[in-house]
């Protein structure tokens, strides 16, 4: 074949081309006589109309899940506010997320109607202390599952121990000044002597603790894009010069007492908390 064949591609005109193309004509409806179609053959439109319903019957009468669903209550009623502010979001002072790039997924915030609530992982340091393992309790009733990280400095085993069969229930011992890795949804973050013949007895010890306790857990919400709640103390007002204290009042605070190490690590804590908020959009909550 002569190079000038492989070039030359066109036709006798005169010549009958029986599979020429003709374009078929336009069927304006075609997109809607297609699915109808469909759905009227091997009687699909039955099995619609019978899911559709049988959507309809459970979403209906299946009552919608709650947080707060539970009807065990194991804390006595003079606990009850203690519980009550450590477990609902809103309370003494309260940070929403930033809208930054933050994601609030891990908030256990409302759920659609018809799902059940999936239960929370919780880390509580300092959980094996009074505070802490009254909140523990609250938790792990609620159904979440509680990760308790405690050095035992004034905390007690015989605390948390009802939970020891618990799987949602694990006890770490371990101080908060140093790092630790937790896949975990919240933080509630206690740890800390917390009365003052604890907190004098080794003062460097308590606002290290404060300090670069406060800095590791921050640190791991960030990470994990956990929730964090620290909980923080009145004497952070020193000795106020205003009752009662207002949230805008600032405190009369001593910085250089032997109280100081605790109400200037809590302090600190508290502005560490606000600075992670503002820097890295991690939602905190203060009380
Ligand atoms: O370095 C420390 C110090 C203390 N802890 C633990 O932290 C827990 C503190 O519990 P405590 O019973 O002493 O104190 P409370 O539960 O009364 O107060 C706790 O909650 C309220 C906060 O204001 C306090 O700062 C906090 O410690 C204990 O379990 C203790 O062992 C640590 O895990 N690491």
């Amino acid at each position: 074949m002569g190079s000038s064949e492989l070039i030359f591609r066109g036709h006798d005109e005169t010549q009958p081309t029986p599979d020429a193309y003709s374009p078929k004509p336009a069927k304006p409806w075609l997109f809607v006589i297609r699915p109808v179609r469909y759905l009227l053959r091997e009687k699909r439109l039955v099995f619609f109309l019978v899911g559709m319903a049988i959507a309809t019957v459970f979403f209906t009468i299946l009552p919608s899940s709650s947080p707060h669903a539970h009807k065990y209550d194991p804390l006595p009623d003079s606990f009850s506010h203690i519980s009550h502010e450590l477990t609902t979001p809103v309370r003494y002072k309260y940070y929403e997320p930033l809208q930054v790039g933050f994601q609030s997924a891990n908030s256990g915030g409302k759920i659609p109607l018809g799902l059940k609530r999936k239960g929370l992982r919780i880390v509580v340091t300092g959980g094996a202390g009074f505070v802490g393992s009254h909140l523990v309790d609250r938790l792990i009733a609620r159904g979440d599952s509680v990760i308790v990280v405690d050095n035992f400095f004034t905390g007690r085993k015989e605390n948390v121990m009802h939970h020891f069969k618990n799987p949602r229930f694990e006890l770490i011992r371990h101080d908060v000044v140093e790092p630790l890795l937790l896949e975990v949804d919240q933080i509630y973050h206690l740890a800390c002597p917390a009365s003052p013949v604890h907190y004098k007895h080794n003062p460097v010890k308590t606002i290290k603790t404060n300090v670069v306790g406060t800095l590791n857990m921050l640190g791991l919400a960030k990470r994990v894009g956990a929730r964090f709640l620290l909980t923080s103390t009145s004497e952070v007002y020193g000795d106020p010069l205003q009752h009662p204290q207002v949230e805008t009042y600032w405190g009369n605070v001593n910085p250089i007492g032997v109280r100081s190490c605790y109400d200037e690590g809590k302090r600190t804590a508290e502005t560490l908390a606000m600075d992670y908020h503002r820097g890295a959009g991690v939602e905190v909550g203060v009380i």
